[in-house]
């Protein structure tokens, strides 16, 4: 089954950061949260980043999307510097180029799935409304699309997210802890969805607390006290349907 968007792709989203530093606050009360994070990703690569609690995590992946701006560094993705932005022109990168999606799923709660994705295109201005029960149909929610939230279990309600992200026809997908909140078998099932948008052609960056995840990588980024402790490429990634945690 594949996942059809309407963008066509003009643009392949490798990933450039070099000497990417992140503070928050000032004086007595910075925190350092990274700490100079130089990292090159291929397009269609699936890189999975792996670090204890607080290490700078979310904070690398929401400077990779533009959802935040670095301090120091470089931050160059499909070949756009991001760098020194505005907040507008973070935004418009975000339109062009970037599927987010978070552990708790983040839909609204008083639309259902299906328009729960059509807000994004009606928002941003990008994607196809008519494209909308497809990515729901891919999926596996073509029976849920009239649905609302709390009537989906999280795994659906995840799904309905994924669909969401790819309503703009995003080259690059960024995934906060996704299966944080879930089972193991919807967990599992979750990351075949990741495994499959990857193999569809899209690079994916998912930040996880669960080194399982990692087995489906084609490279794994450790994140320690805001640097990168290692950089482990997996010979022969795992089929997602085989991981267990
Ligand atoms: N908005 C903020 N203001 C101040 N400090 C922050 C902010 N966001 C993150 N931090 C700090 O930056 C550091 C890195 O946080 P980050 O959320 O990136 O870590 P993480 O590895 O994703 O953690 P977790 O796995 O617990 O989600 C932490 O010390 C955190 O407290």
């Amino acid at each position: 089954m594949t996942v059809k968007t309407e963008t066509t792709k003009t643009t392949r989203a490798g990933l450039h950061l070099s000497g990417v530093t992140k503070v928050y606050g000032k004086g007595d009360a910075a925190v350092s949260a990274l700490r100079g994070i130089d990292l090159d990703i291929e397009p269609d690569e699936f890189v999975v980043v792996l670090g204890p609690s607080g290490s700078g995590k979310t904070t690398l992946v929401n400077i990779i999307g533009g959802i935040e701006a670095a301090t120091d560094g470089q931050v160059v993705v499909a070949g756009e510097e991001i760098s020194g932005r505005s907040p507008a022109d973070l935004s418009e990168f975000r339109r062009d180029h970037v599927g987010f999606v978070f552990q708790f799923f983040n839909l609204i709660p008083t639309l259902t799935a299906r328009e729960n994705v059509e807000v994004i295109i009606e928002l941003t201005g990008r994607g196809e409304m008519s494209a909308v029960p497809g990515l729901l149909d891919a999926v596996g929610l073509a029976d849920r699309m009239d649905h609302f939230p709390a009537q989906l279990s999280g795994g659906q309600q995840q799904r309905v997210a994924f669909a969401r992200a790819l309503a703009t026809g995003p080259d690059l997908l960024l995934a906060d802890e996704p299966t944080g909140a879930l089972d193991l078998a919807t967990g599992r099932q979750i990351l075949q969805l990741m495994q499959r948008l990857n193999r569809e052609g899209r690079t994916v960056v998912t930040v996880t607390h669960n080194a399982s995840v990692a087995q489906v990588a084609d490279r794994v980024v450790t994140v320690v006290d805001g640097r990168i402790e290692s950089v482990r490429r997996n010979a022969q990634p795992a089929d997602a349907a085989d991981v267990a945690w």
